[in-house]
């Protein structure tokens, strides 16, 4: 019996997430407080979806643990095992850079010895024929599919998706969560992911937080094995629901 090939992901060892504790965080712009004493702990491997209102400072959350935006009061300290921090941050655009052809796009930044194991993630995220295509020459699935595989390529301790597939058909994003799902489960990275997409929040995390008031408002924990069938998750979609759409009896106002 032929052994079957080794896929080159599932050899890598995981990576050990990082742990976050953020502790009476204050972000403000100009004269509106956006975070006002939030404080929040993360175990190293948790995969965290951060819902509420537009405005209510959930990608100002992102982008302080990004390191991308100072805070006017309060801690955040994350805890790794690798020599450097890795944090990654994948956007709603894909950000690519359009004179470097997908596997560039990819590799850019690591080490020599990593680019192998970065070009890895291009396959298995399917584009592996489409290598050294450029940007513009992928659809725009594609692209968040090289951002998504850029991301991992540099196998973060803390990923950070804001709104990663909000631009994407719903055929293409339903796919792109099936394909994340199973990626996130072998990095091992602690993912945090903001997203308007109640269906995306309860496929993809085991916690769901609710930011409201520029706080924690509700912290919702999710046991269902996956990949996740909808109807256990129900219950906590219905809570999600009452807390975000109240006044809503049937569900979000379209
Ligand atoms: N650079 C900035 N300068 C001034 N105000 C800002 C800046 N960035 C964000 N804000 C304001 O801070 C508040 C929180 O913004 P943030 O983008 O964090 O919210 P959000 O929850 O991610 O919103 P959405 O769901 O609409 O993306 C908003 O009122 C926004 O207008």
């Amino acid at each position: 019996m032929t052994a079957a090939a080794p896929n080159p992901v599932a050899r890598t060892p995981r990576t050990a997430g990082a742990s976050v504790q953020v502790r009476d965080l204050t972000v403000a712009y100009a004269r509106q407080t956006v975070l006002k004493r939030l404080t929040l702990e993360l175990p190293p491997g948790q995969r965290v979806a951060v819902v509420g209102e537009s405005g209510g400072g959930k990608t100002t959350l992102l982008r302080v643990l990004a390191g991308l935006l100072p805070a006017q009061a309060g801690e955040v300290h994350l805890q790794h095992d690798q020599p450097s921090a890795r944090v990654r941050v994948m956007f709603q655009e894909d950000r690519l850079l359009p004179w470097l052809s997908a596997a560039d796009n990819v590799t850019l930044g690591l080490p020599a010895s990593e680019r192998r194991l970065g070009l890895s993630y291009l396959r298995e995220v399917g584009l592996g024929e489409r290598a050294h295509a450029y940007p513009d020459q992928l659809s725009g699935g594609q692209r968040q599919r090289v951002a998504l595989a850029r991301a991992l390529a540099h196998r973060p301790a803390l990923l950070l998706l804001d709104e990663p597939f909000g631009a994407l058909d719903a055929l293409t994003r339903a796919s792109m969560h099936t394909l994340l799902d199973s990626l996130l489960t072998d990095t091992g990275a602690t993912t945090v992911l903001v997203t308007h997409d109640l269906d995306e929040a309860l496929k993809l995390s085991d916690r769901v937080l609710v930011l409201r008031g520029g706080q924690v408002a509700e912290d919702l924990w999710l046991s269902a094995p996956r990949p996740r069938d909808r109807t256990l998750t129900e219950p906590v979609r219905q809570r999600l629901e009452q807390l975000l759409y109240p006044g809503a009896p049937d569900g979000p106002v379209a």
